[in-house]
Formats: structure tokens, C-alpha cells, sequence
């Protein structure tokens, strides 16, 4: 088999450092697995898998706003990587600059554009340019949608360490995707932030804005979606919204870094901290998450497995040698 670099997917994109992971029809997000590759001269020689993969908005014609198909999507491959079980960093960022005005993004939120009653619409219409697509040739027969809040649950509960790079605009939607991410990056010249929810009739009344208070403090929090201003990269680092604004051209190397850094560590040690970081704030839905590793712990003791080897063996189970620890 040929080994080939994939194509270029952004301007921050480095092809040299990513597969294409294959299995998915994507149109609205692209999804790349971190590689190691050795090369003589221009030819590749081997290709070895690292633990990240790199998944990235891919509308930036419309500073990568959401429809329910990119919810879909991002949804799809964010499982998929959970699913994996040598990938332990996940990069979340935001494919440009936009061909039409060479604007930057990671996400704008949902796309007002198809927006309903009940909630964002899947597009039913014919058109093949989807940028024509409004709301009048939405199919009516699909449900409107909110599902952008199962991804964020799906991120805040992976066993996996998701890391933003925000590369531009990270407005409504987008902005409490960054939120809740475990560590973030932002462009300095590019990362731009605000909480547009009250300008559009729309409110993240959870984990957008509450982890937002734990990050930024409670009244700043509250200026950040009642004021609805733009802030810079450098005002969300001072802030704790993000974790550093690096300078644009090496926001996926620091993104990859902070990946190379985590997944260095004991994958136990690193879900055992996020769940951990995550309990007192989820009430019982974080303990039962942290609950469920300290099961997986338990069921590698010889202790549990007497009890199961008991049952299954008929007898009374023997916990002699399982002391009452102090
Ligand atoms: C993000 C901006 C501040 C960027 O401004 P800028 O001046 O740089 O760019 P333009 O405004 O000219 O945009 C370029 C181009 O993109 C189109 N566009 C941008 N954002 C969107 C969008 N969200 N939807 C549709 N289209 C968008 C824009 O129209 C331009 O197109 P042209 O054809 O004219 O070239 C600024 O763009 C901006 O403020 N965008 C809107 C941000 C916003 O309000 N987002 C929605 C917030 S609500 C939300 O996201 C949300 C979703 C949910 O699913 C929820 C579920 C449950 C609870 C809450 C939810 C929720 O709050």
C-alpha cells in the first residue's frame, strides 16, 4: 500500500502530522488521526498512530456555525474517538480562514439560518449550494434540534482530555463548546469571543453558563452573556476562560503538545482527574460517571474477583485475605 499525506484542511492544518480516518461521509466537520511517519526522501516508509485525533468544524463560510447536520457529525466522531482505545487527546478546533472574506473561526454557534420554533431544522431542500439554503426550503417533517447539548455531554463525560483550539470567532454555541472543554488554546490575532445567546432570543442555562462562572468568576460570567461584548484571546487567558493565546501559526503545535503532554501520562490518573474535577459540579450524573471508574478500579481487584469466582463457582466466597483497611 502507497502511504500519502491527506489533504490540507486548513491553513492550520499540518498534512505531515495526520491520516484521513477512514468509514465516514463527512461534509460538515473533518476528522484526522494523529500519525508518526518516517520518510526517505519525499517517500513515506511508515506510518505509526499516535493517541489524538484532530476533529474541526469545516464551515467557515460561515464562521463555522452548526445545522443539525455538523451536531450530527461532531457527534459521530467525537464517539468514535471515545471509542478508541489508544486515542486519549482529542483537538477540537475550527478549519479556515473563509474563502469569501478570509475570516477565522472555531465556532459561531447554531446557524440562524435554519433555526425553527422548536429548534434547528435539518435542511430538506434540493439545492445543491448549500449556502442557499434558508429557512424556506427546510423539510418539515424533521424535528427541530438542541442536540449540540448532547455533544457537550458527551465531551464533559468521555474519559478523554478535549482540547479547544480556538482559531477565531467563538460566539453563542461556540463559545460554550470552548467552555466545556477541558483545556483550551486561543489565537492571539484570530480568537475572538462573545456570548451572542440574549442578542439572538437563545440561553445556554447550563453548562455554558454556569462552568463559565466556575472559569471566570460569577460577575464576569454574567457580563460575558448580559453584555454580550467582544473579548480578546488575551482577555480570555487573564480570565480562565482559556488556558494560553499563543500566537496563530502555532496554535495546533501547542494544541499538539498539550496532546503529547496528556496522553505521557497514566490514562487512570488522567479520567480519574477529570471525573473528579467534574463531580461536584454534575451532582449525581458526575458521581455516578466517577463512580463507574471506581468500579472498572474495583473489578481489578482479586477481592472482586472472589466474589465474582464465588458466585459462579456455587460456594460461600472466602475474604480472608481482603483486610478491613483503616
Ligand atoms: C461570529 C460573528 C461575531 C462574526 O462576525 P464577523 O463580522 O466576523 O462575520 P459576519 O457576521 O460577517 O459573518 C460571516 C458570514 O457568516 C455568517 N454567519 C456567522 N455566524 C452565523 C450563524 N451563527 N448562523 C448563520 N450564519 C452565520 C454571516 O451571516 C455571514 O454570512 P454572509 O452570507 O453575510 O457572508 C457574527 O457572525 C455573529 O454574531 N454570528 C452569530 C452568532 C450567534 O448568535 N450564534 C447563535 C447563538 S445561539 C446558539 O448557538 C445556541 C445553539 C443551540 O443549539 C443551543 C441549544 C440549547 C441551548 C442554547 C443553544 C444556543 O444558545
Amino acid at each position: 500500500m502507497t502511504l500519502s499525506l491527506p489533504v490540507s484542511v486548513s491553513e492550520t492544518f499540518d498534512p505531515r502530522r495526520w491520516r484521513d480516518v477512514d468509514g465516514f461521509q463527512l461534509t460538515d466537520i473533518t476528522y484526522h488521526r494523529g500519525v508518526r511517519r518516517e520518510f526517505e526522501g519525499d517517500t513515506i516508509v511508515s506510518e505509526t498512530d499516535l493517541p489524538v485525533v484532530r476533529i474541526a468544524f469545516a464551515r467557515p463560510e460561515v464562521r463555522n456555525a452548526f445545522r443539525p447536520e455538523t451536531v450530527d457529525e461532531l457527534y459521530r466522531v467525537l464517539d468514535h474517538a471515545r471509542l478508541t482505545p489508544d486515542v486519549g487527546a482529542i483537538i477540537l478546533t475550527g478549519n479556515g480562514p473563509s474563502p469569501k472574506d478570509g475570516g477565522w473561526a472555531f465556532c459561531s454557534g447554531g446557524d440562524q439560518r435554519i433555526r425553527g420554533k422548536d429548534g434547528y431544522r435539518y435542511d430538506g431542500g434540493e439545492t445543491p449550494d448549500e449556502h442557499a439554503r434558508t429557512r424556506d426550503t427546510i423539510n418539515p417533517a424533521k424535528a427541530g434540534r438542541l442536540h449540540i447539548l448532547e455533544v457537550q455531554r458527551l465531551i464533559r463525560t468521555m474519559p478523554k482530555v478535549v482540547i479547544a483550539a480556538v482559531s477565531g470567532w467563538a460566539a453563542g454555541g461556540g463559545h460554550s463548546l470552548n467552555v466545556v472543554c477541558d483545556l483550551s488554546i486561543a489565537s492571539i490575532e484570530h480568537g475572538r469571543f462573545k456570548q451572542t445567546d440574549a442578542n439572538v432570543g437563545s440561553f445556554d442555562g447550563g453548562y455554558g453558563s454556569a462552568l463559565l462562572a466556575r472559569q471566570a468568576g460569577d460577575k464576569r460570567a454574567r457580563e460575558i452573556f448580559l453584555l454580550a461584548r467582544e473579548y480578546s484571546a488575551q482577555d480570555a487567558a487573564a480570565w480562565g476562560v482559556v488556558n494560553e493565546a499563543v500566537p496563530h501559526d502555532q496554535l495546533e503545535e501547542k494544541a499538539w503538545e498539550y496532546a503529547q503532554i496528556v496522553t505521557s501520562k497514566s490514562p487512570q490518573a488522567i479520567r480519574m482527574l477529570k471525573f473528579a474535577f467534574n463531580l461536584a459540579d454534575d451532582g449525581l450524573a458526575g458521581q455516578q460517571v466517577f463512580a463507574g471508574e471506581a468500579t472498572r478500579l474495583a473489578y481489578m481487584t482479586d477481592e472482586a474477583a472472589e466474589g465474582r469466582d464465588s458466585f459462579l463457582e456455587k460456594r460461600d466466597p472466602d475474604w480472608s485475605a481482603f483486610p478491613y483497611y483503616a
